[in-house]
């Protein structure tokens, strides 16, 4: 087996303690390798050498007969004694270059790494693939129980790989796949995953060839849609670059969109401004639903446009994981708002651990809010609101944050910035009024989501046969977020111009009117967007 052969999409480990019970372990691979497995690493932990080496020859008879390619893991006697393609070892195994000396040039060797340190030594050493993980817990079915790399911590270790292949390990099954292979593409070089390894989502299941099957279709899927630059890692996926004018009468014509189909906006939000963000929804067409129990989420994902989650008050986080996922899962658009994230220690871990449980399609914030998540110290913050005087250069913040999310960032202020990590505008429009009533930021985030619910639905329309389950979600949500920031500030625009309106209180009002009234016409007449070269 030439070292160039492999295909690491789908890197079954084994685990014979992990079988159903009356599932024989040699049915059981042989079942997974017809569903699609096209790499196997044998794992025992406590066999005696003699049955692993029994246990090893008879699983290479196996893959040899599918031409998939066999590791041993950790035993170089066990390896030397059946001679597969390869072995993979720990970081507390035999050092690789031990290892290598002992296998000789010809076989593979792949390495666990859990960081970039680790990631470096194995492309140095020579490692022919490394294992990158765990991304979750594989303990215990709470993926979230304990904070582990996750799908962008495997981006970071990608980006240092210097083309050595990668598969990703720890608490992966099919739900969250599409997050793990999008979430992951990495910051820098846009490098993707190569594959993914299993354990129990395979050898635990009655039908390993359909577990397999499954998994490898949404491998197969995804790669095909990095190919076609269709991936949520290329939100757009507008081939050229667009001027304002065009972006703008995109927008615009999401208007008639969100009126012709009043998608149903779930939003889990704080419970200082539910009722303005229900009824800014309605202004604009659309159907709010403000569900925050996990057991009725899961119902509701499927019949949602989008969903928002804004963690203001933090006091549906059971509901926020649940319903992140299930729209992962139905991909649909999920627009976050994490308010005040950087305020508290306990609202920093919430973020991290709500992103670790679903990939957001947006990211929205004030500049407090996005830096918190940059891990910059450039803006304050006071409570809920940004101070000072902002970023030096907000629109390369956007930038850089949103390819390490992998998601669009939405930057918001007396100017919005907005990237999806290449493409970075910045708008104008809005008034200082704005700053004077609580939960503008919140009605933003409502009304993203809401014109993201629009972009999807405009994008399937024209595009009925490309949905898939690589997808996370699809449609142009760079216009979608661009679309529901010009939408809330020309409507509060023209709330302020209006004799009525007094102060914050007239305005406030004024404003879900000005959301009702507002046309496509005055998007294109009062749009401030620039394109900015970062
Ligand atoms: N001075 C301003 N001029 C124009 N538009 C503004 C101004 N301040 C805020 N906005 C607009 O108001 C909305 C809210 O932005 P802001 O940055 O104030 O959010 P926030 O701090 O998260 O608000 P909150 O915490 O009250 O929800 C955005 O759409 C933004 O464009
Ligand atoms: C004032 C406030 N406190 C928590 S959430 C919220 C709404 C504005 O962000």
């Amino acid at each position: 087996m030439g070292k160039a052969a492999i295909d690491y999409s789908l890197y079954l480990v084994t685990g014979r303690e992990l079988l159903p019970e009356g599932k024989d372990y040699y049915e059981s691979l042989e079942e997974a390798l017809q569903g699609g497995v096209t790499v196997v690493q044998v794992r025992e932990k406590d066999t005696d050498t003699g049955e692993f080496v029994e246990i090893a020859r008879k699983t290479k008879e196996i893959t040899d007969k599918y031409n998939v390619p066999l590791f041993i893991n950790d035993r170089i006697d066990v390896f030397l004694a059946v001679r597969p393609a390869g072995l993979h070892i720990g970081q507390s195994d035999l050092p690789l270059a031990r290892a290598r000396e002992l296998v000789g040039d010809d076989a593979l060797i792949g390495v666990s790494v859990s960081n970039v340190d680790e990631a470096r030594a194995a492309v140095a050493g020579g490692a022919d693939y490394v294992g990158v993980g765990a991304i979750w817990d594989t303990g215990s079915k709470d993926v979230t129980a304990k904070l582990k790399l996750a799908p962008e911590g495997a981006g970071v270790v990608l980006d240092v790989l210097e083309g050595v292949p990668s598969v990703a390990i720890g608490g992966i099954h099919p739900p969250n796949v599409p997050q793990l292979l999008h979430g992951s593409v990495s910051p820098v070089n846009r490098t993707a995953l190569d594959g993914v390894a299993v354990i129990s989502a395979i050898v635990s299941s009655a039908d390993p060839r359909a577990a397999a099957a499954g998994i490898r279709a949404q491998v197969d899927s995804f790669k095909r849609a990095r190919k076609t630059g269709n991936t949520q890692a290329v939100f757009s996926g507008a081939k050229a670059a667009r001027t304002p004018k065009e972006l703008i009468e995109q927008s615009a014509a999401l208007m008639a969109v969100v009126r012709d189909n009043t998608p149903l906006v779930h939003q889990l939000t704080n419970n200082v401004v539910i009722n303005d963000s229900a009824n800014a929804t309605l202004a604009v067409g659309a159907s709010p639903i403000m569900a925050t129990n996990p057991f009725d989420v899961k119902d509701l994902s499927p019949a949602i446009g989008a969903l928002l989650v804004n963690f203001g008050t933090i006091t549906d986080k059971a509901g926020m994981l649940v319903a992140g996922r299930e729209a992962n899962v139905n991909r649909k658009p999920v627009v976050y708002d994490p308010v005040a994230v950087g305020a508290t220690a306990f609202r920093r871990s919430t973020s991290k651990e709500l992103l670790s449980h679903w990939q957001p399609t947006v990211i929205k914030g004030n500049p407090a809010e996005i830096g918190a998540l940059a891990e910059s110290t450039e803006v304050a913050s006071r409570g809920v609101d940004a101070v000072g005087g902002g970023f030096a250069n907000p629109g390369s913040v956007v930038k850089v944050l949103a390819r390490r999310k992998n998601a669009i960032v939405v930057m918001t202020g007396k100017h919005d910035y907005i990237s999806d990590g290449e493409t970075v505008l910045k708008t104008s429009n809005g008034v200082d009024l704005l700053e004077v009533i609580t939960g503008s930021g919140c009605m933003t985030g409502t009304i993203v989501a809401t014109f993201c619910a629009a972009a999807r639905l405009h994008f399937l329309a024209s595009n009925a046969a490309v949905e898939n389950d690589s997808q996370l979600v699809q449609g142009d949500h760079l216009v979608g977020a661009l679309a529901g920031v010009l939408v809330f500030n020309i409507a509060a625009e023209l709330a302020a111009a209006r004799p009525d309106v007094k102060g914050p209180g007239t305005f406030r009002a004024a404003l879900i009117d000005e959301l009702y009234n507002v046309r496509a016409a005055d998007v294109l007449a009062r749009a401030k967007v620039e394109v900015l070269e970062v």
